[in-house]
């Protein structure tokens, strides 16, 4: 049995070196970047089995992507796609700095992944895994793949696996009200719900005191764990009519793209490790927080860096 499969679309990330302008660079540095892939890169470097299921083109840049993700140890369910047919998908980060925002570009319409069908993809993982999880990304991106998300989430919930969804909103994407359809239609089989108090009032609807938002969304919607995150004011959880609260752990921020999906990554392999749930949403704060030193999208960090962040130990310098 796998502790945690997840799903969705792993792009080639490519960004000029910092000060550099696109319009400008002649270098742009290549990593590996998606939500789904964030999220399992975090849990197996924190120690647990993690595997990763996707659709890309057999080409170079295919294999660039899962030769990225094995090397932090993620197991890889890939559908390979005829690479005439179909492409990669890239997103370029220009990173800014005030008064000018960091801008993403995505570049991923038609990519493999949006023609994944639950038959091409390893079924029998996601029912033998401890969890499952998925994020708002993934059914935005086609049709098909939102009834592909739909249906590994079924399969997930009569197999008695876990799930977990991030509302993970992008305004690149899709609008709210679209965004907001399809998350309803999905949560009757979710689980444990991550969702940012932003996304949550734009897309759901519901706003006012996180903590009672997510009492109502835990009622309405049956679900055994919420996670409200707020910015610079930390998170909250609510689980089995018990509120739980979590603060940020100061960073200084090299690169912040990825801090939420490590959030995610820590706070759910912690709870595969056992923990409870003021444990897990240390355990994600800390590795959110390391990941801001890092990068790239993906949390490079070991479990004794995330502790020494809980235990708030971390020194300036080890030597
Ligand atoms: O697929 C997409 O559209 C993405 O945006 C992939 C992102 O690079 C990550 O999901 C980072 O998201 P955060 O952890 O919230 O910073």
């Amino acid at each position: 049995m796998t502790d945690i499969v997840t799903f969705g679309e792993t792009m080639l990330r490519l960004s000029p070196p910092r000060g550099e302008r696109l319009e400008r660079t002649r270098a742009l540095d290549v990593h590996a970047g998606g939500a789904e892939s964030n999220v399992a890169v975090t849990a197996s470097r924190l120690g647990v089995d993690a595997v990763w299921l996707s659709k890309l083109p057999d080409s170079p840049l295919g294999r660039r992507v899962v030769s990225e993700l094995r090397s932090h140890g993620v197991r890889t369910g890939v559908a390979w796609a005829d690479p005439e047919a179909t492409r990669m998908g890239t997103y370029y980060v220009e990173h800014g700095g005030s008064p000018r925002g960091t801008n993403v570009i995505y570049d991923r319409s038609d990519a493999a992944v949006t023609t994944a069908k639950p038959s091409e993809l390893p079924n029998g993982a996601v029912r033998n895994a401890g969890l499952f999880y998925t994020s708002g990304i993934t059914p935005a991106l086609s049709p098909t793949l939102a009834e592909t998300t739909e249906s590994l989430l079924e399969t997930a919930t009569a197999a008695d696996t876990t799930t977990a969804f991030d509302l993970n909103y992008r305004s690149k994407l899709w609008t709210p009200a679209e965004a907001g359809e399809t998350y309803r239609s999905l949560l009757p089989n979710v689980d444990v719900l991550v969702g940012a108090e932003r996304d949550i009032a734009s897309c759901l609807g519901r706003d006012g005191d996180p903590a009672n938002v997510a009492r109502e969304l835990a009622a309405e919607y049956d679900l055994e764990t919420v996670v409200v995150t707020l910015s610079e004011e930390g998170s909250l959880a609510y689980r089995n009519g018990e509120l739980y609260e979590q603060g940020v752990y100061e960073s200084e921020t090299f690169d912040a793209i990825g801090t939420g999906d490590a959030f995610v990554g820590g706070f759910l392999t912690k709870r595969l490790q056992g923990g409870d749930v003021p444990e897990s949403l240390a355990y994600g704060a800390a590795a959110a927080s390391l990941k801001r030193t890092v990068d790239g999208d993906l949390a490079v960090v070991t479990p004794a860096e995330v502790d020494a962040v809980v235990e708030e130990d971390a020194d300036d310098i080890s030597r």
